[in-house]
């Protein structure tokens, strides 16, 4: 199961540099460009190298300074391309042949192709396809994201006909609506929504409480254009997805790494909006008007169909709210549905249905979060939904980066509640009975913007990795019945705090794109949406087995992460130092890995409590019950640790701290404090905040998310420092004005008659001290943010902060 490779004919060209133009043989010096960029995945370098006139022989002699000004924007497109230009330079020709084809490969045989890759990848590539901009890919899918007429799906009208008792229960629910999943697989050959529980045949716990679902796109037309294969494939009958990654080996032989992945839920290119709506919001629907809190959201890359799949989801959810709320049991009790939309974009709240207004976010005496200034409008019928939703997308905010021209940077928060109308003299207003949150993310690789740009991008690419991050921390924490739930991470789970509290249902709907140009992308939102659902206490042993082992191959191509800067990284321990490398005077890599294969567990265990926990007593640090369940050998790969005595092929995950119910119920759910949280010199902390050692050490999860979370506290700091500064500055104007009035004052009396100048100058010299104090305290303050500022830089520059 997964990390199998297919093995095809070396393609190797071994020719020494200086010959690159010869050995490309008749090959025009664009097609070798061309061929190159392709091998390395950078085919959309293509463009901009070519408009800066940048010849193939010119290349290797290319300088990493000199990257941004060939377009070349991210941390991952400059690491290929670093490695491209030292391939050419050490003399060998990037891999241009074409090798087996693989049995999905569709366009191959239409297209006359033999080959699995791609012409451009052969060497006959056409250099009129670069030019991606003269093709409107919009073109190839229907005009609106809400196209389908909605027909309100069987199983939904039973519960309707019945009438929907009070009791209601999820589980039959979830029967019928098995049934009709399994008739539409039967019935339909070109769609596949395949569900997990078609293949159990029935929910032993009624609704879930989180479902994962996988949505792929269809190729696009440029995608096409580019003549980009599908590289994913799905498999309904048990609701696996595969994905084939197209690699070259370092002796240049072209390989199809396949990654596999099982989800609650697969749905591929031919599944209607409609389907996805019934297969992911309709069986939650009834379950707010018994006081749930439920939350879909999209997550993927930009362009991978989140906003397409997220628009007409509470269209169809109001029409079953609707034609609920005509039933006998809830039509007497003055129910009313409300909407509101709004975005978070840049760590702020915006109103989408109030010209962007500002919003601010309070906690009321009961905890209940409170978005004071938000819009509330009643919805009586899907017509004005529609209008509501098209106004709000309107005005969502969009940003301009290297990778993408434009695109979603925000997270848009639909809700409908259900209130319930005040009876009698009751002077209280609507209650609220049930909640449902539509949420659009943001294009989860703009957490990847954090290297360059400018501020106010890596600023928001921090956000909205943070927020991501936290997400997921908090569904986990939801689903393992974890008593603390860290929804203070980011403004985002903040504003979904009642979401995650009492009886809530979640369901994420990971959206991919098929082409093999995102292939990166894709696995990176399959292994979040894994990383969300692997912990979950429904998950079945296959699906853990089967992300193992793509982990396992994935675990070898992985580049090492970049390396902290020294002024900034936590201080490891002298005694988890590596010998030689203390000899040396160095410190071993900040690299959990690397202490697991040298056997340097206790160093492992230090380290993470030393990155976790910085500034912890020694006896709090080694009491944390996290070594007594640690197994002899292990190996740590992204998403967890893996027992080095079972079979290579079929590493089984055996330890992952926090992450095991058991270990969760074990612990003792005990406070730290914000400032025992890593932190950089000279960077503040926030102060007031507290996290439980469950959820910090459920964070530190991965290398990645290891970094992640040193670099989380710089980003905490600097939004709250920039708020600070901001208010510090709001209070000198007001001061200053306080001191104006005064010397007015002064002015005032030193004209009249009679008045004693020795007072007046002793008062003025008192008042221009105080006006001079405002002014220094404040710029001290502006140069202290400065100097953050700096450091932020530094380590947003040195690739620490990485998507997730
Ligand atoms: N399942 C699908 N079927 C047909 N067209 C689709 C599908 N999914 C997405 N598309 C089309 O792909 C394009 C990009 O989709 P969409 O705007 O929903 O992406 P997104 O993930 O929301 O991107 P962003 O994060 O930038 O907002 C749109 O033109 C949309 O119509």
């Amino acid at each position: 199961m997964g990390g199998q490779m297919e093995q095809n004919a070396p393609v190797q060209h071994h020719v020494h540099h200086s010959n690159h133009a010869a050995a490309a043989g008749t090959d025009t010096g664009d097609a070798v460009m061309a061929r190159w960029l392709q091998s390395a995945g950078l085919q959309h370098l293509a463009a901009p190298l070519a408009a800066a006139a940048l010849d193939h022989r010119l290349l290797p002699s290319l300088l990493m300074q000199d990257y941004a000004r060939y377009g070349v924007q991210s941390l991952e497109d400059k690491q290929k391309l670093f490695r491209l230009i030292k391939t050419i330079s050490s003399g060998v020709e990037p891999a241009s042949e074409p090798t087996t084809p693989p049995p999905f490969s569709r366009s191959a045989s239409q297209s006359g192709m033999d080959g699995f890759l791609s012409p451009e990848l052969r060497g006959d590539f056409d250099p009129g396809l670069l030019d991606l901009h003269s093709i409107d890919d919009t073109e190839f899918f229907p005009e609106t994201s809400i196209p389908e007429p909605f027909q309100p799906s069987p199983s939904f009208l039973a519960v309707v006909e019945k009438g929907f008792e009070s009791e209601y229960e999820g589980h039959s629910m979830n029967i019928k609506q098995q049934t009709k999943l399994q008739g539409l697989s039967v019935s339909s050959p070109h769609r596949s929504v395949s569900t997990e529980k078609d293949r159990n045949g029935s929910s032993n716990s009624g609704i879930a409480r989180i479902k994962v679902v996988v949505r792929k796109r269809p190729i696009n037309k440029k995608e096409l254009a580019r003549k980009e294969e599908d590289i994913i494939t799905i498999k309904d009958t048990d609701c696996s997805l595969t994905v084939h990654e197209p690699k070259v080996k370092v002796d240049l032989t072209a390989y199809v790494e396949k990654h596999e992945f099982v989800f609650d839920a697969v749905l591929d290119q031919y599944v209607s909006n409609d389907e996805v709506y019934r297969t992911t919001v309709e069986p939650i629907v009834p379950t707010i008007f018994q006081r749930t809190k439920a939350t879909c959201f999209a997550y993927g890359q930009t362009g991978s169909g989140k906003t397409y799949t997220m628009q007409p989801l509470p269209l169809r959810a109001t029409q079953d709210i609707m034609a609920l709320m005509q039933q006998p049991t809830y039509r007497s009790q003055g129910l009313q549905l409300w909407l509101s939309f709004f975005e978070i974009y840049g760590g702020k709240l915006y109103d989408l249905l109030n010209e962007r207004r500002k919003l601010c976010m309070r906690e009321d005496g009961r905890q209940q979060v409170c978005i004071v200034g938000l819009q509330e409008y009643r919805v009586s019928d899907v017509e004005l939904v529609k209008e509501y939703i098209e106004k709000g997308n309107l005005s969502r905010s969009t940003g301009s980066t290297g990778a993408n021209e434009e695109s979603s940077r925000s997270h848009a928060i639909l809700q409908l509640v259900i209130k319930k109308a005040p009876e009698g003299n009751d002077t209280k207003g609507n209650r609220v009975v049930g909640k449902i949150s539509f949420i659009d993310l943001a294009g989860s690789e703009r957490g990847a913007d954090t290297t360059d740009n400018d501020r106010q991008t890596r600023m928001e690419g921090a956000e909205i990795n943070k927020s991501l991050l936290a997400l997921k921390e908090c569904i986990r924490a939801l689903d393992n019945d974890q008593g603390h739930i860290p929804f203070r991470g980011s403004k985002l789970t903040e504003v979904l705090r009642d979401s995650f509290m009492g009886d809530s249902r979640t369901v994420m709907i990971s959206c991919v794109s098929p082409n093999a140009g995102s292939c990166e992308h894709t696995l990176n939102t399959l292994r979040y949406a894994d990383r969300v659902k692997g912990l979950s206490k429904n998950n079945n042993s296959k699906k853990d087995l089967s992300s193992t082992a793509s982990t396992q191959r994935e675990m070898t191509s992985s580049p090492p992460l970049p390396p902290i800067p020294a002024q900034l990284a936590p201080q490891v321990p002298e005694h988890v130092l590596d010998n030689r490398a203390a000899e040396n005077g160095r410190r071993p890599p900040l690299d959990p890995g690397w202490y697991v294969q040298h056997g340097e567990r206790e160093a492992l265990n230090n380290l993470l409590n030393e990155h976790t926990f910085a500034g912890r007593d020694a006896s709090r640090a080694t009491s944390a019950p996290v070594e007594k369940d640690r197994p002899s050998n292990v190996d740590m790969s992204e998403g967890g640790l893996y027992d080095l005595h079972e079979n290579e092929n079929e590493r089984v995950q055996v330890f992952l701290p926090s992450r095991r119910k058991g270990d969760r119920e074990e612990k003792v759910e005990r406070h730290v404090s914000r400032d025992d949280m890593p932190k950089a010199e000279g960077v503040p902390r926030r102060q007031n905040e507290q996290l439980t050692i469950a959820s910090a050490y459920s964070r530190v999860d991965s290398e990645v998310d290891l970094v992640q979370f040193n670099h989380e506290g710089h980003i905490n700091a600097i939004l709250e420092e920039e708020e600070e500064v901001i208010s510090a500055h709001r209070k000198e104007v007001e001061d200053t004005m306080e001191i104006v009035r005064e010397e007015m004052k002064l002015l005032a009396e030193v004209d009249q008659p009679g008045s004693r100048i020795d007072r007046y100058v002793s008062q003025l010299n008192y008042v221009l001290s105080r006006k001079a104090a405002g002014i220094v305290n404040l710029q001290a303050r502006l140069a202290r943010f400065q100097r953050h500022l700096k450091e932020q830089e530094i380590l947003s520059r040195t690739g620490g902060l990485r998507q997730i």
